[in-house]
């Protein structure tokens, strides 16, 4: 069901935290952040002005709370005076004076001041900047719990982990709170989830503070029943309905004691105790698993080349496919002979790729992906992304010229350059480059006339601090980001048949930002770089051929 969620929904979502408003505003060109590193670092900015309007908020009001104490002890003062006179008091004219202006107008200026908003114009300033167009909403929020559950079920992060801020053996020393918990808790609840849900209710508990606890338990213990009530856990859902009971306020026996927080304590200890797995056993057979398993799979390290496979493979100087190569010949790197896929270092350079940010400057926006009839935002791929014809600057058609080099294939006519940019858990699922036949028939290909996706080149623009690989699970490959290298591989068989073994995704980022540029050639005009074969040699292997049927009726 997460994978649902997660990965498959090519949908817009109604229901949950979102208001139909802000579902809307997903599906347009709205500006989004959690899919974007590069987006959410424009807002941080926005944080820092927030910040001021708070200060100058608090300085406003503690200046008037200072005004209020100063006159607060002032009348205590006249007042311990008064107490000592005793009735004389009263018989002076003057100290008749000071009561009746005390009682009057001084009063009133207290009461009037007590009554006074100050710091409204902070306040205002702040409500400002909160409305502003591209300040992230609830939507952002789901986005970003969103992406860290993708994250902890790829790499199978533990939950205790994540909550103290070590990510896949990396701490970066946050941590999470108990509501902080109890939100994410919440939300895989409501994405169906429940292995994570239960896992992260336990972690919530688990960082109650003092302070908090009176508050937050209860609704903690409420989720925690509902979700083993889902997990068909009877026997929890009793045992923590009790507890429960002895926690919540209007209960018969509210927990006022040391003792009796201690008992509870102990109970829950005791629920905690029942396992329930966080993540599904490693399965025994990894060659029987769905596309997306495979790819999840391979993003996390448990499908990989055997020694054997990888003694087969090289790396050294390439100068075949140019002339120009002898001079200055490629780093290349054999990933897979067949099909083809190789990685080519060192391929662009830092001020090629300064060029193309400043080109793309505040264009990128959410990614999309082919819907049944057009494209539509999924969340099988959460990044940013825009495109940029070659024509737009000479840096772009130099790279073009290099990958002409590179590949021996003709550019003139490749799509445009597509940029893109993954954020918190960003990631692209499992996918084929290359256009089935019903998308031509049904005219959802951009340029029909230019023929198939033939070759992909993807350049990574940015290393990755860590996750953010691009898998190739048929390949058993996992390509690390690594800054000016480009990926390239063959879309098609020679016979012009989309070739499934090239199915690859972009793992989910833990830490970093990732941007790459994507070249995609197409068949026209590649005839006398690549021949096509007279046979067709996609039906080497049957399963492939089967695999291809089955798509492309569905
Ligand atoms: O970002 C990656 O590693 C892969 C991207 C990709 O496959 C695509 O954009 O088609
Ligand atoms: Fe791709």
């Amino acid at each position: 069901m997460l994978l649902k969620r997660y990965f498959f929904d090519t949908q817009c979502r109604l229901g949950g935290v979102l208001a139909v408003l802000a579902v809307l505003g997903w599906c347009g060109a709205e500006a989004e952040f959690y899919s974007s590193v590069h987006a959410m670092s424009k807002v941080f900015g926005y944080e820092q002005k927030m910040l001021q309007h708070m200060q100058k908020f608090i300085a406003d009001n503690e200046s008037k709370l200072d005004f209020l104490r100063a006159r607060l002890d002032e009348f205590e003062r006249e007042r311990d005076e008064a107490e000592q006179w005793g009735v004389a008091y009263f018989e002076s004219p003057l100290n008749k004076y000071l009561l009746s202006k005390r009682l009057t107008l001084d009063w009133e200026h207290i009461a009037n001041l007590m009554a006074a908003t100050t710091g409204a114009k902070p306040l205002l300033r702040l409500q400002r900047l909160r409305q502003h167009e591209s300040m992230p909403n609830a939507r952002e929020l789901e986005g970003a719990i969103d992406g860290l559950l993708r994250l902890q079920f790829v790499y199978r992060l533990k939950t205790k982990h994540v909550a103290a801020g070590v990510l896949d053996g990396v701490s970066y020393g946050t941590q999470l709170n108990a509501q902080h918990c109890l939100d994410i808790a919440q939300q895989a609840e409501r994405d169906d989830h429940l292995q994570l849900a239960h896992a992260w209710l336990l972690e919530a508990n688990s960082r109650l503070s003092h302070s908090d606890r009176a508050q937050l338990q209860p609704l903690i213990l409420r989720q925690l029943v509902k979700v083993k009530a889902r997990l068909s856990d009877h026997r929890g859902v009793n045992s923590t309905l009790q507890v429960l009971q002895n926690v919540e306020p209007g209960s018969e026996t509210p927990l006022n004691k040391y003792e009796d927080l201690m008992q509870v304590q102990h109970q829950i200890d005791e629920l905690t105790a029942e396992p329930v797995e966080e993540h599904a056993p490693l399965p025994e057979d990894f060659t029987k698993l769905s596309d997306f398993e495979l790819y999840r799979y391979t993003c996390n390290g448990h499908i990989k080349p055997t020694p054997s496979e990888l003694r087969r493979l090289r790396c050294g100087y390439m100068s075949e496919t140019h002339p120009f190569l002898l001079l200055a010949p490629l780093k290349v790197e054999e990933l897979s002979h067949d099909p083809l896929l190789v990685v080519y270092h060192d391929v662009i350079y830092q001020s090629e790729i300064d060029t193309i940010a400043r080109l793309i400057k505040n264009k990128i926006q959410r990614a999309t992906v082919m819907g049944n009839n057009s494209s539509v935002v999924s969340n099988a791929r959460t990044s940013q992304f825009t495109f940029i014809p070659k024509t737009r600057h000479k840096v772009l058609r130099t790279i073009d010229q290099r990958v002409a080099d590179m590949t021996d294939l003709n550019l003139e006519y490749a799509e445009h350059h597509q940029l893109a940019n993954y954020g918190i858990g960003g990631h692209y699922a499992q996918h084929m480059d290359w256009f089935y036949p019903n998308a031509f028939a049904t005219e959802q290909v951009s340029s029909i006339e230019m023929g198939n996706r033939i070759a992909t080149v993807l350049f990574y623009l940015t290393d990755v601090e860590q996750g953010g690989g691009t898998a190739f699970p048929v390949l058993k490959q996992l390509l690390k980001p690594k800054k000016y290298a480009a990926a390239f591989w063959y879309n098609l068989h020679a016979s012009g048949v989309g070739d499934v073994r090239t199915m690859h995704g972009a793992c989910p980022i833990i830490v970093g930002s990732k941007w790459v540029l994507n070249r995609w050639i197409r068949e026209f005009v590649q005839s006398d770089r690549r021949p096509c074969h007279l046979w067709d040699d996609s039906l080497l292997t049957l399963s492939q051929v089967l695999e291809l049927d089955k798509s492309q009726i569905e």
